[in-house]
């Protein structure tokens, strides 16, 4: 994005100081908030008015994200704190500024790593090999690392493989002096040891930061994968007029190009969700539309699986749907009315009804619980083609996508029906990894490395709207105008269990089912963002400060999928655009 900005004529190395210079600004009122405003009289008693007892540990690496060290060190320098710079992959003449100087007459043009690097050390930056830290069984190092705050300059968005030798020690031992310093962890752009395009982090070894200074715009493995759990808070420094240059990127992916081309990489960060519109008082419970739900099986005397439909269609009511029918097997039917007096029931297996029913119907949610042998596959082949058959808008979950996989794999016509289906008709589809990998017919460890190829090619194969459930849910949706992809930031680890995912695919039919609503209140991301601030409102992770939701407060441990319908009708109750 940042080329189309130098292509105008801006210069490169102006970037990086501005970038290092808003930084050094944010270090400092970072400082002031971690020891000054703290409940914690620890924290205080290490408070130092003084700036010039101050001490940052910055650690850089060679590319750019350690030339934005080299910067904030001498802004920080500058602003009278004591600085020390532990580099690594240095060799000792690439600080003889002589030498550099000469090389880069010779050879190439000064890299703008290396000018901030000549900048820092003219204005007489202490700095400390990491490699020889090694070599000396003292720890040369020790003094070095004790400070108030760490900077981690290692590596940014050009991080692109495990972190091997002194890469490995360097994270570890980075990790360890600021929690050894009871320290402020702060990273540049991106923790390093975490894969900017697709958050994924080698075994385990990332730099964890308690605040990411995010550069120009948000790099989506901050939102997924493993990004939440290294970057801590994230700050945003846009440095360039970027929605510009990103609208215009848009709109060239845009121009009907297919959405397995590599041109779709760019993400949006969904931080908010629409304000639904109010009810008109001359209405009734048909303006708003039927759900109906299949699922809830017992396959072989099993115990079965009713809470999926149960759980599904009280996450249907609860946004909002004028009616809904669950066809189940007939031994839930007991349960399901007992808990939802308010629903209707058929018998799964009586395919007249229930495919007399699908034209009643406005949305057909269909595979939670629908269990995965012969006679449910043969059930899920007759109802989707009816719902075809009446142009009826489709969401597949859980065993439906069971059932898609395998059909996939016998290259059964429904495929190919179901994708030309989809280019005229909602049809919205909700795997989780694990599921993704069965319909991609790939491990899971390969849909995991790169989330965003695999919902990519999820569309491209079946067609229809995705979420790929997961931390940080992604979100494609095909419009005419081409693929948007989401990326979700609300959410928590409380909503890792079983049952959630059903309580997604009833969200996502009641929205869809609600005629009166705009196209984008009915969407896919909607339903995504309504879902994720549920969990947080339980879990007391909404980022609203004055909502006062404290009867429905649970915690990430022990939150059941039962507990999300009250606090999907608390959220729409709030106006979910509040939220930011
Ligand atoms: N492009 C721009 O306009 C700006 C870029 N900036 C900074 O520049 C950064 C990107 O700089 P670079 O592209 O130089 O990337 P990095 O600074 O992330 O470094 C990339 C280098 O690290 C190596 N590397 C990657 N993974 C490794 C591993 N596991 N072990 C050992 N070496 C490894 C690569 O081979 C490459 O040589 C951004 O994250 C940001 O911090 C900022 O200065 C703002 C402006």
């Amino acid at each position: 994005m940042e080329q189309a900005w130098f292509t105008e004529g801006h210069d490169s190395f102006g970037l990086m100081k501005q970038a290092a210079w808003q930084m050094a600004q944010h270090i400092e009122q970072l400082y002031e908030q971690k020891y000054l405003n703290t409940q914690s009289s620890m924290s205080t008693s290490m408070y130092r008015s003084d700036t010039s007892q101050r001490k940052a540990s910055i650690w850089v690496g060679r590319g750019n994200n350690g030339g934005d060290g080299w910067l904030i060190a001498y802004y920080l320098r500058q602003a009278g704190w004591q600085v020390t710079v532990i580099t690594v992959g240095f060799e000792t003449q690439n600080f003889d500024i002589n030498h550099t100087a000469e090389v880069s007459n010779t050879a190439h043009p000064m890299t703008d790593a290396t000018k901030a690097l000549q900048v820092a050390l003219a204005a007489r930056c202490d700095y400390q090999r990491f490699e020889d830290s090694n070599s000396c069984p003292n720890d040369s190092l020790g003094i070095a690392l004790s400070a108030d705050v760490y900077i981690d300059a290692l590596f940014g968005i050009g991080f692109d493989r495990a972190p091997e030798g002194v890469y490995e020690q360097v994270i570890r031992r980075f990790n360890d002096a600021v929690q050894q310093n009871n320290a402020l962890a702060i990273a540049v752009d991106i923790p390093s040891g975490l894969v900017a395009d697709t958050g994924e982090v080698f075994d385990r070894l990332a730099i964890q930061a308690d605040i990411t200074l995010c550069l120009i715009a948000r790099k989506f493995g901050l939102h997924t994968k493993d990004g939440m759990d290294y970057s801590g808070g994230i700050i945003d420094i846009p440095l360039i007029p970027f929605q510009k240059v990103f609208d215009q990127a848009a709109s060239d992916k845009n121009d009907g190009q297919d959405v397995n081309q590599a041109n779709v990489p760019v993400a949006m960060l969904l931080k908010t969700a629409h304000r639904l519109t109010a009810r008109r008082q001359n209405s009734y419970k048909g303006s708003y539309g039927h759900v109906l739900v299949i699922g809830g099986n017992r396959v072989d005397q099993s115990q079965g699986m009713g809470g999926a439909a149960i759980l599904s269609a009280a996450s249907t009511m609860a946004t909002g749907a004028g009616k809904i029918t669950v066809a189940c097997h007939e031994r839930f039917h007991g349960a399901l009315l007992t808990s939802l007096p308010d629903a209707m029931t058929l018998n799964l297996h009586d395919t007249d009804g229930v495919e007399a029913l699908i034209k009643e119907a406005s949305v057909i949610a269909i595979g939670m619980g629908l269990g995965r042998d012969e006679k449910a596959k043969a059930l899920f082949i007759s109802y989707i083609n009816a719902a075809i058959a009446e142009k009826k808008p489709l969401v597949i979950d859980a065993d439906g996508l069971y059932h898609l996989a395998s059909l996939s794999r016998d290259n059964h016509e429904l495929i190919t029906q179901l994708r030309d289906y989809s280019v005229d008709y909602p049809v919205r589809l909700t795997p989780h990894s694990g599921e993704a990998a069965t319909l991609l017919d790939k491990n899971i460890s390969e849909v995991e490395s790169d989330r965003l190829a695999t919902i990519k090619q999820c569309a491209a194969t079946y067609g229809g709207d995705w979420v790929l459930k997961g931390a940080g849910s992604l979100v494609l949706e095909q419009q005419s105008k081409g693929a948007q992809i989401y990326v979700c930031g609300v959410g928590n680890a409380g909503m890792a269990t079983a049952g959630m995912g059903d309580v997604l695919s009833g969200v996502i039919a009641g929205l869809l089912a609600q005629q009166d609503l705009t196209s984008d209140m009915r969407s896919l991301h909607q339903a995504v963002m309504i879902h994720g601030l549920a969990g947080d409102t339980l879990v007391n992770q909404m980022r609203r400060a004055d909502s006062d939701n404290n009867a429905l407060l649970i915690g990430q441990r022990g939150l059941q999928a039962q507990d999300m319908p009250a606090a999907i009708r608390h959220v729409m109750q709030l106006g979910v655009d509040v939220y930011n």
